[in-house]
């Protein structure tokens, strides 16, 4: 009987991998297997020292001969000097680096050459316009070399999105989040859940075929219940990670407000070290919401600049309070900012009771908004004067110039804390999910595993099971309609 539960697990994990697939069953695999060889410039746009030319596809042989004299491919996967010449009109083009990957070992699966050109216009684009003359030969669509190596198995979805995302990091913790997902260890946490769900599976269907007086081995249900109720903590404990890895690569909210004239705008420009907005003496001088991108020690952050909060002002002004106020409701995080020396006037006052207050009261680990409360223009204190006493259940203020920079270091310090804390540690822990597709798959997966354990039909848990599964499968090696794979590959540039 023992073989025949054997025999199950086989068949169940035979399914596993169909689905772990790279590509899973459904993947984009008419462009890429359309026979077509690409080209593009690889490397970034304008003039440059060296630009890297790239294609993949059965022609690219035969592009390489057509480009280079003596007319032979160089050794794979070696760099070779060559001269480059018009195929049509034998002008010389350049004298480059050449290097040839047959496939399948090359980044797509498929033929690949490189040309590793001297970086000025004239050069890039003779190049480019006499690979454009070779047989078979079509300038690449944004994202496709990529596209190709996902329907040649070389990446699996998540790993294809870990290079978008890397390709588009612009802080440190965003790069390594990504360089983690292109590792493919998100892909790898998902097989290990997939792998438990095929054995829970397994046991399942091993009690359906042989029954219970067939000898099958002792407690079968009761160890596929328990795995499967392991898989659902590990699942929602995944879950549970207050979308940090959206957080991360999307950028946290942090949004800087406080009464007219108490130095936002200075704020705003001080950490963005751009002028974002206008700095005046005249009170409501920023009127709309101005967002900015930054890279706060490392990690990215969306820096709204807001009216100064008032009331009996003029309907512009008062527009620009309502817009004040919306934005605070969805700030990851609030730069909450004073004028040091007036925090006695009527404005301070009513937004420490108003807004500091309230937040200061909430617990972050509770849903709460996160607070720094920021004392501007300490400069304008007395020399060894503290700032007037502030309500004792107020958080801790910093105290801050931002006319000579005094206290921004520690201003700095507590920002990147409180980014980490909202974005998390990406070096740290199992991997994040970064994506609003990862968390519709996982809690898919959960959601179907509650069905499972909650049936009392075996048959019906076991079609439970294998939705559970199939959704791991969705996660990692993607099978879900071709529009969102569109999507995935919409955010390649051409040349990659
Ligand atoms: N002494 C001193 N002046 C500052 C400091 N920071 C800003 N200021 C000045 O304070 C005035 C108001 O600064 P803003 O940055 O425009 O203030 P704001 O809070 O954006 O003002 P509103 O647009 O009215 O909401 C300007 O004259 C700044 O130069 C500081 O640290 N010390």
């Amino acid at each position: 009987m023992r073989s025949g539960l054997r025999t199950l697990a086989a068949r169940a994990a035979r399914g596993l991998r169909r689905l772990c697939a790279r590509p899973a069953s459904g993947a984009p695999a008419a462009r890429a297997g359309s026979g077509a060889t690409v080209f593009a410039l690889s490397s970034g746009q304008g003039r440059c020292g060296v630009a890297v030319i790239r294609t993949s596809g059965p022609a690219s042989g035969a592009a390489l001969r057509s480009l280079t004299a003596p007319r032979a491919l160089p050794p794979a996967r070696r760099a070779s000097l060559r001269l480059l010449s018009d195929p049509r009109s034998g002008e010389p083009l350049d004298r480059a680096l050449v290097l040839w990957f047959p496939g399948p070992q090359s980044f797509t699966g498929e033929d690949c050459a490189e040309f590793h050109v001297h970086g000025g216009t004239a050069v890039v684009s003779g190049v480019l316009e006499a690979l454009g003359r070779v047989p078979g030969l079509r300038p690449a669509e944004a994202g496709e070399f990529t596209r190709q190596a996902f329907a040649h198995g070389k990446l699996s979805l998540t790993e294809v999105e870990g290079l978008a995302d890397l390709i588009h990091a612009e802080t440190e913790a965003q790069r390594r989040q990504a360089l983690r997902q292109l590792d493919g260890e998100l892909g790898h946490l998902c097989h290990g859940w997939a792998e438990t769900l095929t054995q829970a599976l397994a046991h399942v269907e091993a009690y359906i075929d042989f029954g219970e007086d067939d000898n099958l081995e002792e407690g079968v249900l009761e160890r596929a219940d328990s795995q499967v109720q392991r898989l659902q903590a590990a699942l929602s404990a995944h879950l549970q990670d207050a979308r940090r890895g959206q957080r991360l690569r999307s950028g946290a909210h942090v949004v800087v407000a406080g009464p007219p004239n108490a130095g936002k705008s200075s704020l705003v420009n001080l950490l963005s070290r751009k002028p974002v907005s206008i700095v005046s003496p005249e009170p409501g001088t920023t009127r709309d919401v101005l967002e900015t991108p930054v890279d706060l020690g490392g990690f990215p952050a969306l820096l709204s600049d807001t009216a100064g909060l008032r009331e009996g002002v003029g309907p512009v002004e008062q527009e620009g309070v309502r817009r004040a106020r919306d934005r605070l409701e969805q700030a990851d995080l609030l730069l909450a900012v004073l004028d040091a020396s007036d925090l006695a006037s009527p404005s301070s006052r009513d937004f420490l009771d108003t807004v500091v207050a309230p937040l200061g009261a909430r617990d972050p680990r509770e849903g709460g908004q996160r607070l720094l409360l920021v004392l501007n223009k300490r400069d304008l204190l007395a020399p060894g004067t503290p700032p007037a006493a502030l309500p004792a259940a107020l958080p801790a203020p910093l105290l801050l110039s931002c006319l000579t920079g005094q206290g921004l270091d520690t201003l700095l310090a507590a920002l990147r804390t409180e980014l980490a804390a909202l974005c998390g540690d990406p070096g740290a822990g199992p991997p994040l999910l970064t994506r609003a597709r990862h968390r519709h798959h996982l809690q898919a997966c959960l959601d179907a595993l509650r069905r499972a354990r909650g049936s009392s039909d075996l048959a019906l848990a076991a079609e439970a099971l294998r939705a559970a599964r199939a959704h791991l499968g969705h996660l990692a090696g993607g099978g879900g309609p071709e529009e969102l794979l569109d999507v995935i590959f919409r955010d390649f540039c051409i040349g990659k």
